[in-house]
């Protein structure tokens, strides 16, 4: 009879090992290690200038490590040559502050860039993928032929999202997701991103100051201060570390920061949007 193993560690899909990160002659990073798990949201939080975006800079291959290595879906970045790279990159989509659209091309044109840099697809099946996406973050086909000088911030996020999904990446990387939007905005944005996060199965690596966006969205809260990682776990238990910027950044919440607090947030949340659900299976091609 074959005897009960235990379950296996998860996985993790990025690890972050001993790096030190220099711009310049300033040290933004020492001997700074993380890892970011299968399936997992890990919320990157820290003081302006403690080097969130350079992380997510080292752990895109955009920005090179001084000393440590980093590694994504098993792949050392330093490691990699031109061809290994851009087969990782396929991999995981980014959505950047402001949304970085092409304010040349239309929202159609936007989200089929990817598809169009990176693979040899055919004309149909692009635009049967792009509505697809459009559908996804719930914008309609009319949407397609608008410039970005058109839309909403809100909207701006969505197709920005669209593009950053339309390779149905494994992981995702969001830079201050909620940046710039109404409170009203941000909540349907954060629940759009949740959906989405669920159907695709994404691991999820986002840098954000909003405390709102981590009680619907952080498995675990990594901390950047001092040039260190000061802490990497659930929000309930980081936000009972005396680190003076942890005490300032959740100082009015901490008595929320618990798990009970947390899920009834994250249930009113799924109630609130329950009359807009995903529109991509209803929507026709
Ligand atoms: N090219 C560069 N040369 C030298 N220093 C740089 C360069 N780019 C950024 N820095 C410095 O590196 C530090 C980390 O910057 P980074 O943008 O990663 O911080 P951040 O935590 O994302 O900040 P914010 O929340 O304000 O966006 C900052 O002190 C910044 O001034």
């Amino acid at each position: 009879m074959a005897s009960q193993q235990a379950a296996p560690p998860p996985v993790p899909v990025i690890e972050v090992a001993a790096v030190t990160t220099m711009l310049g002659r300033a040290v933004i990073h020492r001997d700074l290690s993380l890892n970011v798990l299968t399936g997992e949201v890990l919320a990157i939080i820290g003081g302006s200038g403690s080097g969130k975006t350079t992380l997510l800079r080292l752990m895109l291959g955009l920005q090179r490590p001084a000393a440590g290595t980093v590694s994504i879906f098993g792949h050392q970045l330093r490691n990699c040559d031109a061809s290994d790279l851009a087969q990782v990159r396929n991999r995981w989509g980014v959505l950047f502050q402001q949304g970085a659209l092409f304010s040349a091309l239309n929202v159609f044109e936007n989200i089929a860039l990817p598809l169009r840099e990176l693979k040899d697809i055919p004309k149909r099946l692009i635009t049967e993928l792009v509505l697809l996406k459009l559908g996804q973050v719930g914008l309609s086909p009319a949407d397609a032929f608008k410039k970005p000088a058109e839309l909403s911030g809100g909207m701006i996020k969505r197709v920005a999202l669209a593009r950053a999904l339309i390779l149905d990446p494994a992981l995702l990387f969001l830079d201050e997701p909620t940046a710039g939007l109404d409170p009203a905005s941000s909540k349907r944005f954060v629940r759009l991103i949740e959906d989405l996060r669920s159907e695709m199965s994404l691991t999820v690596v986002m840098v954000t100051h909003d405390v709102d966006t981590l009680f619907a969205l952080a498995d675990r809260v990594a901390v950047l201060a001092d040039r260190c990682l000061v802490a990497i776990a659930p929000l309930s238990e980081v936000v009972k570390q005396p680190h003076p910027f942890i005490q300032e950044f959740f100082l009015g919440h901490a008595a929320e920061c618990n798990e009970d607090y947390i899920q009834s947030y994250r249930s009113s949340l799924r109630q609130a949007s329950g009359a807009a659900p995903v529109a991509a299976k209803s929507m026709e091609l």
